[in-house]
């Protein structure tokens, strides 16, 4: 599981204690979890072994991806934007493709595209907004027959989390928004009765 959009090592440290397995950090000036170079770098070296941490990009230049990933100590890039198979895969990092879904995507063909990819992660879209939205997808639309890790994205929470593991069964579970007090703020009871939904999911 992925807690995503974490701006503070507090947050970071609470979310792992409590079973998290990666923390997201965004480099997407836009957003309002944004974190900067050095914000990243002081949560990201402070943290316990054997946690992932996955710097999000959204159509950010080479240049500033390399200087991302070598400066902050990243493990995964996932990629949320408009981002082409050649983009994603010229790094030295393994990398996530983020899609989001609606009614028209045709998610075998991107799972073809994105061979590459070590998962896709399956978000919501939501016209002139990239991510982050909190908004959930219809779930059926997601075709059985994929190979590739699902990560679900989307609007999850405490309340829907266990229905979302049961049908969908994804590799990963990723929450930003539905853990939060406020934006880029987490909510430690909230990460908590996140997690008891995951692990309540019966598959
Ligand atoms: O969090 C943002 O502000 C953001 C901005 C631009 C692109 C992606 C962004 N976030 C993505 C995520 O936090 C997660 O990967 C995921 O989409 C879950 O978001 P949520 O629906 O809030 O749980």
């Amino acid at each position: 599981m992925k807690i995503c959009g974490i701006t503070r090592l507090e947050d970071a440290l609470s979310a792992i204690e409590q079973g998290a397995d990666a923390i997201g950090l965004v480099f997407y000036a836009a957003s309002p979890r944004h974190v900067s170079i050095a914000q990243a770098k002081s949560i990201v070296e402070n943290l316990p072994p054997f946690i992932t941490t996955v710097g999000l990009f959204v159509n950010a230049t080479e240049a500033e991806i390399v200087k991302t990933i070598e400066a902050v100590g990243l493990n995964l890039i996932q990629f949320h934007g408009d981002e082409t198979p050649e983009q994603c895969k010229q790094f030295a990092l393994p990398y996530i493709k983020a899609i989001r879904v609606k009614s028209d995507t045709n998610l075998v063909q991107y799972e073809a595209d994105f061979e590459d990819a070590k998962a896709l992660l399956l978000d919501t879209y939501t016209e002139g907004l990239v991510g982050g939205t909190g908004q959930v997808f219809d779930w059926s639309l997601i075709p059985k027959t994929l190979q590739k890790p699902i990560i679900l994205a989307g609007g999850l929470n405490s309340h829907n989390v266990r229905q979302a593991v049961e049908q969908v069964h994804p590799y990963a579970v990723d929450v930003s928004g539905g853990v939060e007090a406020s934006k880029g703020i987490k909510d430690a009871a909230k990460i908590a009765a996140f997690i008891r939904g995951v692990n309540d999911a019966v598959i």
